[in-house]
């Protein structure tokens, strides 16, 4: 198996607030530490048994709270008890009412959710906007054992910047980069451990914008570190959200190839999956990874990581 580092200052963006709906990151930060994964693609390159994944499509917006097709869990499917579900098994996730109805559950177990018009395009637009004028998008980070210099090239071709404060404050973006953590936090409830209580453990890393050109992709990878590099560094990756900043008609779909489906870009749109357990191990079914693009994407990623239950004080 290869291990892959995904290379990101970690930085306590993520700023703890008794009420969710009012949680900004903060604009002063602890010491950075890096936050390195030794956990890379695991057996599975090419889908689930070979069979091609099935595009799934978003659906219109509902009052009722979705089902996924195809569920592994005919008694789970239910928004209400995976969202339940998730305070114990992974992580909470508290969604304010008029998100949740709005969430697709695009998986049950693991949870992988779909948030449709998560950002208006003109936020999307902006973030693209400031990455591109920084001239500072560079090849995607990804070191590791048993990795060579240049082997990176081969798992990830895509270009990222890494959207640090004084970053987005040079390129007029430190509102969006605001946001996407007050959104994920606030609005999509993650880490609200009940009556608006948000987990004072959660941290997060720094967002990055990720640009991938004509025939850029990343192969199958988990997010989450392996259990023996989270124990020694006391950090695991636990929530991942991705947001398509551009429409791609071609290529650049995020597939789950154990899971038998993947997610094509839509301008807006949030992508919220779990690569951890709550006991710190990775759940290795959220094996994701971002086709080839033929038309030009861009996502924005932000994940939130905490202590290993062990090392709590
Ligand atoms: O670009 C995508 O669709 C997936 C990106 C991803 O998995 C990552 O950055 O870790
Ligand atoms: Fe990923």
């Amino acid at each position: 198996m290869v291990a892959v580092r995904h290379s990101t200052k970690l930085g306590p963006w993520l700023a703890v607030a008794s009420f969710c709906a009012v949680v900004f990151p903060r604009d002063s930060f602890l010491a950075p530490r890096r936050a390195e994964a030794d956990r890379g693609p695991s057996n599975n390159n090419n889908g689930n048994n070979g069979s091609p994944p099935k595009a799934v499509k978003p659906r219109a917006s509902s009052r009722r709270p979705a089902r996924a097709k195809d569920l592994p869990l005919t008694k789970e499917g239910c928004l209400e008890e995976v969202l339940a579900k998730l305070v114990t098994s992974h992580v909470p996730v508290m969604p304010a009412p008029e998100v949740k109805a709005r969430m697709q559950l695009l998986h049950a177990d693991p949870a992988v959710f779909l948030i449709p018009d998560f950002w208006p395009k003109e936020a999307c637009q902006r973030l693209i906007n400031a990455a591109n004028s920084s001239g500072e998008i560079r090849q995607s980070s990804i070191t590791g054992q048993g990795i060579y210099a240049g082997e990176e090239r081969q798992i990830r071709t895509s270009g990222s910047v890494v959207m640090k404060p004084e970053m987005a404050r040079r390129y007029n973006a430190e509102d969006l980069v605001r946001r996407l953590i007050r959104d994920l936090v606030g609005t999509l409830g993650v880490g609200c451990a009940g009556a608006g209580q948000v987990s004072k453990l959660l941290t997060s890393e720094y967002p990055q914008v990720v640009r991938y050109e004509r025939g850029q992709y990343f192969t199958d990878h988990e997010d989450a570190f392996a259990a023996s590099k989270a124990r020694v560094d006391n950090y695991q990756r636990r929530v991942t959200l991705l947001v398509y900043l551009n429409d791609v008609e071609k290529g650049g779909a995020t597939r789950f190839p154990k899971l038998g489906f993947q997610v094509k870009p839509r301008q807006g749109q949030a992508l919220l999956f779990f690569p951890s357990f709550a006991n710190g191990r990775p759940d290795p079914r959220t094996l994701h990874s971002a086709e080839a693009a033929e038309d030009e994407k861009w996502i924005a990623q932000v994940w939130i990581g905490s202590p290993m239950p062990s090392h709590r004080r």
